[in-house]
């Protein structure tokens, strides 16, 4: 199986305050790998640095066997809904043209007919096709995130970075989204940063745990050890009373 992102030996700093260090995370294609962790963890770090949008301190990171810099376009990326400007006068089918990088932001350019069609075809692949000519601003939050993945997959990426796509979506938009990205996972490798311990449980296949090191890589089932290590709390005020979803079965007294 090819390995579709290699890192080795990376430190991420901003100035004074060192964000990663030391990490060496391989995932291979076709992985639906889960990256949890305390607020400041260095979660988004590491997506921004696998996309090359910041530079590493040291290390290095490979993208289906090239330096991620020279391999970027295998990348579709969902940032944070919260990052993202809802008031923005624009319609759903123009987001996605404007994931077809290709094209930069040169001015007065016209997109071909086919680059809407391609664009109309990753909304139907969404499921949201109807709302093609909709502004972004009248989209309710499950709709905009769908929006999002549809906008990262204009490039026709093998790899798809989600930085919390169900942070501010309801329970039913976080199903239909998950399963969403379930689908894609048959064509696509899925690196996801999440809070959302349930996606965790059910839906990746593999746990990568951050907290400025990586703390776990493996099975989506973690011990009471990693998790003080994680949050330095025990687990159940975390998990909110799931934590056996995640953890192996355990005694309430252990
Ligand atoms: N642009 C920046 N300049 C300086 N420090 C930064 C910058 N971005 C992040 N940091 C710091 O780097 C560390 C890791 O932050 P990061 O945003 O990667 O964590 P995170 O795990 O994604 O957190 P959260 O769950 O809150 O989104 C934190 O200490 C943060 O304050």
């Amino acid at each position: 199986m090819e390995t579709a992102v290699h890192i080795t030996n990376l430190s991420v700093n901003y100035g004074k305050t060192q964000a990663l260090q030391n990490i060496f995370l391989d995932v291979s294609e076709g992985e639906f790998l889960g990256i949890m962790g305390p607020n400041g963890g260095g979660k988004s770090t590491l997506l921004k640095a696998i996309l090359g949008l910041i530079p590493v301190t040291t290390g290095q990171i490979q993208i289906y066997n090239k330096a991620h810099m020279k391999n970027r376009s295998e990348i579709g990326y969902v940032p944070q809904f919260s990052n993202m400007d809802k008031q923005f006068p624009i319609s759903c089918i123009e987001v996605v043209l404007t994931g077809q990088l290709k094209h930069g932001l040169a001015p007065f350019f016209h997109y071909s007919k086919k680059d809407k069609m391609t664009a109309w075809e990753k909304l139907e692949r969404v499921g949201i096709e109807k709302l093609a000519n909709r502004q972004i601003a009248e989209l309710s939050g499950g709709e905009f995130q769908r929006l999002l993945i549809a906008r990262a997959l204009a490039v026709n990426p093998r790899i798809l970075l989600l930085d919390e796509p169900t942070a501010s979506v309801d329970a039913v938009s976080r199903e239909q989204i998950f399963t969403l990205l379930e689908e894609l996972n048959r064509e696509k490798t899925i690196i996801l940063v999440t809070h959302d311990l349930l996606a965790i449980s059910s839906k990746v296949k593999k746990l990568a745990c951050l907290n400025g090191t990586l703390v776990y890589h493996g099975e989506p089932e973690v011990n009471d050890k990693i998790m003080k290590q994680l949050y330095g709390c025990p687990v159940d005020l975390i998990a909110h009373g799931v934590p056996h979803r995640v953890l192996r079965e355990h005694k309430e007294e252990e």
